[in-house]
């Protein structure tokens, strides 16, 4: 069992020594002409979850898609500002953005396999990316399903549809499909709003022994999840990032009145 409880509070030299994954320096995004982030700056560290927090439509997912360039699908979109991962501006023309949405895995609030067997969901990533080689295939559909702790589970029925797993089961293979690709980040984005209390712990607990391997960020609704599992915390009103500063600091003493007032359930 991991502890997902007992953990100090970072000072501001501990939070200024991590490593960054992901940064984000005056990103604004319109999507069909509504401004939806404006001038958001926020360094994201490495091996860490860090969970973006706030009320309906303040844009959080807006903030997590544009780690991945999601936003660029829908129609109308102005983007502005930088977003580094490994050194590069992922917004640079140059970017291949086949190759980042391969980098950055994703899992949704609503598992959503394909429908195949639980193995070709698993390796479709790979296959997509022209890997024929069966070995490779099946050593990495098993050390994925291993790390999205679904191995032990579907072992012996690798062969069979995706869609006879049970919701927490899909949702994990979700995991395992991202984790495939071997990600340097992982957004989650609500993954557990659709499960039931103990799965969500069970996913949480993945979660956490995630960090080993990939950088998380994950947008949640609920405060004792993010509070659980995540090292830092983004509280984010109308596209305005408010206060950012690890987790046990925002949640029991944050600096601002509007993040009190969420935390505290006041309002959102
Ligand atoms: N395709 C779109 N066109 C126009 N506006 C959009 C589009 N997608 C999202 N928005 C708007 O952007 C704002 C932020 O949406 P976003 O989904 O990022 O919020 P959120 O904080 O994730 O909300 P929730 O917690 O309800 O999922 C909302 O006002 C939403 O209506």
């Amino acid at each position: 069992m991991f502890k997902l409880f007992e953990r100090e509070a970072l000072s501001v030299e501990e939070f200024s020594k991590e490593q960054t994954s992901v940064d984000v320096r005056h990103l604004c995004v319109s999507l069909n002409a509504k401004k939806v982030l404006n001038d958001i700056s926020i360094r994201i560290p490495k091996n860490k979850i860090t969970a973006l927090i706030g009320q309906s439509g303040c844009g959080k997912t807006t903030l997590l898609n544009s780690f991945n360039r999601m936003n660029e699908f829908i129609s109308t979109h102005e983007i502005s500002g930088e977003v580094w991962i490994d050194n590069r501006n992922i917004y640079d023309k140059r970017e291949r953005v086949s190759r980042l949405r391969s980098q950055i895995g994703m899992v949704f609030q609503r598992p959503n396999p394909f429908p195949m067997s639980i193995y070709d969901n698993v390796s479709f990533g790979l296959r997509i990316q022209g890997e024929k080689r069966r070995r490779f295939l099946d050593d990495s559909v098993e050390k994925a399903l291993r790390n999205a702790a679904l191995w032990d589970e579907v072992r012996d029925r690798l062969f069979e549809s995706a869609l006879t797993l049970s919701g927490g089961q899909q949702q994990r293979l979700m995991i395992a499909r991202a984790l495939a690709l071997e990600p340097k980040v992982l957004l989650l984005d609500e993954p557990t709003s659709a499960l039931d209390p103990l799965t969500t712990l069970y996913i949480e607990e993945l979660m956490v022994a995630l960090k080993q391997q990939c950088t998380l960020i994950i947008v949640t609704h609920n405060m004792q999840q993010a509070a659980r599992v995540s090292d830092y915390a983004a509280f984010i009103h109308k596209g305005e990032l408010i206060e950012y500063s690890d987790s046990d600091s925002l949640f029991t003493m944050p600096n601002k009145q509007q993040t009190e007032d969420y935390i505290t359930g006041r309002y959102g």
